[in-house]
């Protein structure tokens, strides 16, 4: 479904140095309607390898694919029409703060031209999918963190998009509501066939929600498995408490 080819990344890169690389060299095959996870500590570049996949970060080298249409080579009009069937979230919901619940899941809507009519039909279809029909009225600041994040994952299926990125969806969430988005996110993936690739820094999320996960370092992807029986192979878990253990040292 997204194929990255050998993509990297340098921010800060010029006159005065050779920058930071964040992504180096790295190449991902996602399957189409499989749950992917990307899991590494703080730093490891997996937001900006995230961001690739939908050309949010272009990158500096390699080619980035959907399908068999090659994003990194559009014009923009075109990307962003590409764009449309990738949809986002992210872990601070990044929600229109002035926008009641019903306004926020409409914009994709009203930037891709949809008549009001269809519109408004669609955001209700949605906020019924994420269980907020009743909030549709409200601001996201009566919301609770858990609610904010359905808002959120209801704004980017409003398009009917095939793949959905999740930068850190559940981060900012306490556990009991996380295990409510993961089951979401787990229903979008089987009702509706969307390929959905989590970038996280939590095992447990891998383990719930993912049928294969790439585990990042320094910009690299060191091993990409699939988890036959959910849980993640010993070496790589002792490998990342590892990494875990010198983030919080
Ligand atoms: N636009 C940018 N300009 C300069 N540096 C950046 C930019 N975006 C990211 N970086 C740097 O790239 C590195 C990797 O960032 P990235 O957010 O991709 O990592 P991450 O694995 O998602 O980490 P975290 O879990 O902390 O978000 C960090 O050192 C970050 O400061």
């Amino acid at each position: 479904m997204i194929s990255l080819s050998h993509v990297s990344k340098t921010f800060g890169a010029g006159h005065h140095g050779s920058g930071l690389t964040v992504v180096d060299d790295v190449s991902l095959h996602i399957e189409q309607g499989s749950i992917h996870g990307i899991i590494g500590a703080s730093g490891a570049g997996k937001s900006t390898l995230l961001r690739m996949m939908n050309v949010l970060e272009r990158p500096d080298q390699g080619q980035v694919y959907m399908g068999d249409r090659e994003l990194t080579r559009m014009k923009e009009g075109e990307l962003r029409e590409a764009r449309r069937r990738i949809g986002m979230i992210f872990q601070h919901f990044n929600l229109l703060s002035n926008r009641t619940v019903h306004g926020n899941v409409a914009v994709p809507l009203e930037l891709a031209g949809v008549s009001r009519e269809e519109r408004n039909q669609r955001v209700q279809e949605y906020l019924q999918f994420v269980g907020l029909s009743d909030k549709a009225a409200q601001y996201p600041a009566q919301l609770s963190g858990g609610q904010k994040q359905r808002v959120a994952i209801a704004r980017a299926l409003a398009n009917k998009p095939q793949v959905l990125l999740c930068d850190e969806p559940t981060s900012a969430l306490d556990p009991k509501t996380t295990g409510g988005v993961l089951e979401l996110l787990e229903h979008v993936n089987r009702e509706m066939g969307i390929t959905i690739v989590i970038v996280t820094h939590e095992v447990s999320v891998v383990e719930r929600l993912c049928q294969s996960v790439s585990f990042m370092d320094s910009g690299q992807i060191l091993r990409t498995v699939k988890l036959a029986e959910g849980a993640l192979p010993p070496d790589m878990l002792a490998w990342y408490e590892e990494q875990e253990a010198g983030d919080e040292r």
